[in-house]
This record gives C-alpha cells, structure tokens and sequence, in this order.
C-alpha cells in the first residue's frame, strides 16, 4: 500500500467505468485477504520458533529466507506449508517458486510483523496506566484476558450470540458468492425494493403521532387456563358483586366453570336483568337509542369486583402510558417525565347476542384531562362483538370473541378516536370501562416489564408482511433503529433500566420485532469519528481508483480494519480468508463514486458500500472518565477502552435523536484539554434467515 499522492488535471477520457473500478476493488479485497491468511497463518506459527519477539523494535528483516529461528526442521515444514497455501488460495499467483522471494508476499509478511508489534503496545499501554513496569509476559497475559474479556461479552448475551451467527452466516454466504463469481448474493427482493420496505419502516417509527399510536392493547390470562406462555400476566377469576334489591346482593364468576357458587348461567343471567339499559351521549344530552347502542350498563355505585387494579391495572396503565402518553407532549403542557395517567372506573357493560352493539361514536370527556378511554373485557364467552378503533385514516380491530372465555383483554385509545362495536351474534360481552386522565407525577417508579401485545399495534401487521417476504433478509440480517426518546442509556442503572423505560415508538418497535421471532436488545453506538488520518488514506485510495478509471494503472488497495466481532477463525484458512474479507472494508469508493458523479460517468445508485459502520457496544456501558487520549487516534481508544465491534452491514433506519456522554479522554491540542465521545441508544434486532423465521411466524 502506497501513500503517493498524484495530481492530475481532470480529462474527459476515460479507459474503465465506475462498475470496473468496484469489480477490481472487491477482487482485489479478496486477493489481499486470502494472500493474508496465508501469511498470518504463516506468522502464528513463526513466532513460536525465533528466538526474540518480533515487532516494530527488532524490525522485519530484509530476508526472511535467512531468518534466524530456533527450530529448523519446524522453519521448513512452515515454508512449505506458506507455499502450498498460497497456491491453494491463488493458484498461479506465485511468480517465483521461493515462496520467500515474492515480493507481495514479503510485503504482507512485513506488514503482519509491524502490526503484531503495533498490539503489543497498545494493550501495555492500556494495562499499564498507573503501574510503572510489568514484563511483557505479564502484559501478555492482561491483553489477553481482556480480548477474552471483551469478546465474551458479546457471547454472554441472546443479541451477542444472534449477532455473531448472523454476522458468520453473511460472511460465509458472500464468500461462496465471491468464490464461485456468482455476483451479488441472490435474493427475490430488489435492492430498490428492499430499500422501500426499509423507507416504510422508517415511515411508521417517524411520525407515532400521525400514524402508529393511538391505540394499544394487551391480554391477562385467567389462572388455571392453559393458555398462557410465562411473560403474560396471569389474573384469578374474577368476581363481581351487585344489588339486586336493597338486601339482596348478586354473586357471579367470571369465567363461568358452572361448579364455583357464583360461576354458572342462572348468575349471569340475573346481572344481565339487573342492568339498565345503556344510553349514550348526544351533545350534551344522554340519549337510549337501541338501533344506535344495545347493552346494558351499571354505574360504579352499583358495583362491585374484585379484579386486581393495584397490580393488574397498574400494568395496564403503566402500559397504556409508555404507548399513549409521548404522543401527547403537544397537548398538555406538562414535561414527558413528570405525567402519568389515573384511571377512573366509569361503567360496567354488557352486549348481549343476537343482537348487542353499539355503533360508530367518539367518547365524551368528563373534563379536559381526559385523554382516553381504557376498556377492560371480562372473561366472558361470546361471538362477534369486534372493537373497531379508527383514528387518522388507521384502523385497529379487536377481535376478543376467541379468547373471550379464557382471558381478560384490554384496549385504550385516543378521546378523539372513532369507535364501534360490532354485533355481538352470541353470549355476553362484559366489559368496565374507565376514562383515563393525565396527571402530574407525585413520586418516580420504574415501571415494569413490557407485556404490551405488540399484535394489537399497527406496525405489527405490516412487519410481520416483511417477514413473511423471502426476499426480506434472505440469509438474516440486522436492523438498527435508534431510539427517538431519550434515556439514560450511560447511566450505571441503564442496564436495569432498558428496555423496560421504553416509551411510544421505540417500545412498540422493540415489542414488535420481538414477538416476531428477531432477537432484540438495546445497545449504545457510537458513530463515525471521522478521524483525520481515515480522510487522508481516503483520499489516497479514492485517488488510486480515479486513475485507474483514467488510465487503467493498477489499483492500490486501501482499507479499514474493522475490529469485527468475531475473533480470526486461525484453525483454518478458508475460514481465515473468510473472516479478514468480513471485517476490513475497502475505502476511497464513494469518494470515486462522486467523481464519476461530476464527470458524467454512470454510477450505480443501489451500491450500500458507503453505508455507515458504527461501533456498537457489547452491553449498556456506564460512563467512565480515562486518561488515554493524549495524540492517539480516537478511533483506537475507542475500541481499547470501550468494548464494542464495528459491524458491518446493520441496516440504519433512521437518525439518531439523543446522545449521552460515553466517556471521556485526556486530549492534547495546544493544550491538555478534556474531549468526550458520546454515544447513541439503539434497539439491534437480529432477524433470523428467512428458513428459520418461516417457523416461528407460522406458529404465530
Ligand atoms: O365495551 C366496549 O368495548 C367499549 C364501549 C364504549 O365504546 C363506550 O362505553 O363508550
Ligand atoms: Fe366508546
């Protein structure tokens, strides 16, 4: 790799196309990478046979083939082996049959050599903050606990594992792509095709308050009924008491098992006899219209039940507020942290078949912190009754009848929200009702965990289309959106904290990816450092390949070495290849690209090879202060201190919104000063291959 710089006055004729100069970059990757599994492979081995440790300080030699090594028979075997690799990997690519005498392969040797030498530094630097001297052994040792350290991280959670499968997987697909020429991997949805789907996504996580968000809804299961997995919430049966006649009460459980006294038709029968009949609300009028509503209804003076509202309510509400409440910052003056919402029971009612309804109406508001209405249906069979909830040219339906004698379900939604139930053909839909006001906060809690059902949100249908799409991420891939509300992603409670403080858009996407089958986590990033020395070796390399446009000289190859997340595979030197071609990415091709841009060359617009590689931690980091820094490149003291991997090929959605302070580092202008980085919170979600997530969504 040269750094000559050339500069040559623009001319209009050009010997190769912008498409010519990709196809010679990527082979040339490919080329440098499996000539660098031999060479490594080669050099692990070396290392144990001289008799000092070799680096920058004891320098590359100028002949290897005179080396001095303190195994001679194990120095031949190594040769030998270098060489039939080499012409295993690039069969004709030695010129000359002294496999220490070619030239290119002397020069990644010597490369390999500085390198090893250029780690050894760093992590003794790392470990040696505040101790004076340690012996390279020592350090040794450290480094490689903490490597062992920052990688097991990544194995110790489901996203790390999910992550590095799929990161395997992609790798070992593109390099079967590149070794049998077949192009770029195969897949029924085009790249512009792809990129819409990814533009839709972005749609409904953008706007929450236009489209996603006014509605959610969720299930408890009735204990001892069997169907419920363990993140539900499970409620006992539930009993309501009413009067019949001033010294009479009413006794009926719900659901009716027609064993527990209180539990059978004759009980049902009589609250239904003892309801009023329904009315509705007509400007300022209630009004008892049956062709409009046909139920009854008893007010809560009336009543009486025992369903868990200081537990279950409360989850329902916390709930309802993650979803709900960020939507409505423009209404209520009030800061996002310091509101919660208070439910006030309103009604129970009840539809009976044949003949039950209640058609298209918006609820009235009692008072202006009204914002919406919270209904609660009780584990009662019936048929039909669908809860259609319309709002902004969206509809969400409720159909409740399956469940409706095993499970309580619930729905809220928007004061503003039309709404209507639809007939109800059979049995007894019972349901409270309560509206549900904003409130300042008292005291803070953590709310807990998410048991939203992410089926009752409306991104859940047209992701789960994605997915049932094959095309859509073939072989798996990785989505990352960042959080479009803050948290305190860097604060030592975040791991507690997240995900269970997701508000609005990001809890819904989180539990919607989720519950379809994509592994999610939340993790900081940290995006492109643009560090200075990168946007020279940029230029350098972009200059390379406008000349080979020009002229058809030879490309000299340029690239960044990502530290991949996966450790070198050094068992084995396809595998070797495989994993350098995965975590180095070539540079200088969008600044080319722009070139040909402004010389009227054809450039293809679906090329992602310019797309952002961002560093994403292992886990949720807390903020730290470290004195390293001082005229070191950031990007370097990043990756030191800040465990994380720059993967590539996570398909960004959208921008990030809220930064937070990651660490901060000694840095030396002029002057000692203090720089910080910050980073971004993400939600990752591993997408299983097409094959394996057809399973999951089948059993959806
Ligand atoms: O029972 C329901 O599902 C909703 C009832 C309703 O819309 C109302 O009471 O205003
Ligand atoms: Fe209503």
């Amino acid at each position: 790799m040269s750094s000559k710089r050339r500069k040559v006055s623009s001319r209009t004729t050009f010997k190769k196309t912008m498409g010519d100069v990709e196809t010679e970059v990527k082979r040339l990757m490919v080329e440098t990478c499996k000539l660098d599994a031999c060479v490594f492979l080669f050099f692990d081995s070396l290392r144990e046979i001289l008799p000092y440790r070799p680096g920058r300080l004891v320098g590359p030699p100028q002949d290897f083939e005179t080396l001095q090594v303190t195994n001679k028979n194990k120095w031949k075997s190594l040769v030998q082996e270098l060489k039939q690799n080499v012409n295993l990997l690039l069969p004709g690519y030695l010129q000359n049959d002294q496999v220490l005498r070619d030239q290119r392969v002397i020069e990644r040797l010597r490369q390999r050599w500085i390198h090893c030498e250029d780690h050894y530094e760093e992590s003794d630097e790392e470990i040696d903050e505040g101790t004076d001297e340690k012996s390279n052994e020592e350090s040794d040792e450290c480094k490689n606990r903490s490597a062992r350290k920052s990688r097991s991280s990544w194995q110790s959670s489901d996203l790390g594992k999910a992550l590095t499968d799929t990161v395997t997987n992609l790798m070992s697909i593109q390099s079967a792509n590149e070794e049998t020429q077949a192009g770029p991997t195969e897949s029924s949805l085009t790249q512009t095709a792809f990129r819409e789907a990814c533009h839709q996504l972005q749609g409904y996580i953008g706007s929450e308050k236009a489209t996603a968000l006014f509605v959610c809804g969720g299930s408890i299961s009735i204990e001892g009924s069997e169907k419920h997995n363990e993140r539900q919430l499970i409620s006992s049966p539930v009993h309501i008491y009413w009067a019949i006649r001033e010294d009479i009460k009413g006794h009926l459980v719900l659901p009716l098992d027609e064993k527990t006294p209180g539990s059978n038709s004759d009980a049902l029968g009589q609250l239904v006899r003892d309801c009023d009949p329904a009315s509705f609300g007509q400007g300022q009028q209630d009004i008892i219209d049956p062709e409009y509503r046909r139920a009854g209804k008893l007010d809560p003076c009336k009543f009486s039940t025992n369903f868990d509202w200081p537990r279950l309510g409360k989850k329902i509400l916390n709930n309802v507020q993650d979803i709900l409440l960020p939507g409505i910052s423009t209404k209520i003056q009030n800061s996002l942290q310091l509101r919660e919402l208070r439910a006030e029971l309103y009604k129970l009612n009840i539809y009976s078949g044949p003949s039950g309804l209640f058609k298209k109406h918006v609820d009235t508001p009692r008072d202006e912190n009204q914002i919406g209405s919270l209904v609660v249906c009780l584990p009662s069979s019936f048929q039909g009754g669908d809860l259609v909830v319309r709002h902004g040219g969206k509809e969400m339906t409720f159909a409740w009848s399956g469940s409706s004698g095993s499970a309580i379900q619930w729905a809220a939604f928007y004061s503003d929200c039309e709404h209507e139930i639809k007939t109800i053909t059979d049995g007894q839909r019972i349901t409270l009702t309560y509206n549900l006001y904003v409130e300042e906060l008292v005291g803070g809690s953590i709310p807990p965990g998410i048991s939203i059902d992410p089926r009752t949100l409306p991104l859940y249908d047209f992701m789960k289309g994605l997915l049932h799409e094959p095309g859509f991420m073939k072989h798996g891939g990785t989505l990352g959106i960042y959080c479009s509300h803050a948290y305190p992603h860097s604060s030592p409670l975040a791991k507690q904290l997240l995900p269970r403080i997701l508000k609005g858009s990001d809890l819904v996407v989180y539990s919607v990816l989720e519950s379809l089958g994509a592994t999610v986590g939340i993790r900081p990033v940290i995006r492109n450092t643009n560090d200075s020395e990168d946007k020279y070796t940029e230029e350098d390399a972009s200059e390379s390949q406008q000349e080979y446009l020009r002229t058809g000289q030879e490309i000299n190859i340029f690239y960044k070495d990502l530290h991949s997340i996966l450790p070198l595979d050094m068992s084995d030197v396809h595998h070797l290849w495989k994993s350098l071609l995965y975590s180095r990415q070539p540079m200088g091709l969008s600044q080319t690209r722009t070139y040909a841009q402004e010389h009227g060359l054809q450039v293809n617009e679906n090329d992602s090879s310019g797309d952002e590689i961002a560093k994403v931690g292992t886990e949720l980091h807390a903020y730290f202060t470290s004195t390293r820094g001082q005229e070191e490149e950031i990007d370097n003291v990043i990756s030191d201190i800040w465990s994380s991997g720059s993967l590539p090929g996570i398909i960004w959605i959208n921008k990030p919104a809220h930064k937070e302070m990651a660490f901060s580092y000694l840095a030396y202008g002029n002057e000692a000063t203090i720089g910080t980085v910050y980073s971004n919170a993400a939600i990752i979600a591993v997408v299983p291959p097409f094959n394996k997530r057809s399973q999951i969504l089948a059993m959806l």
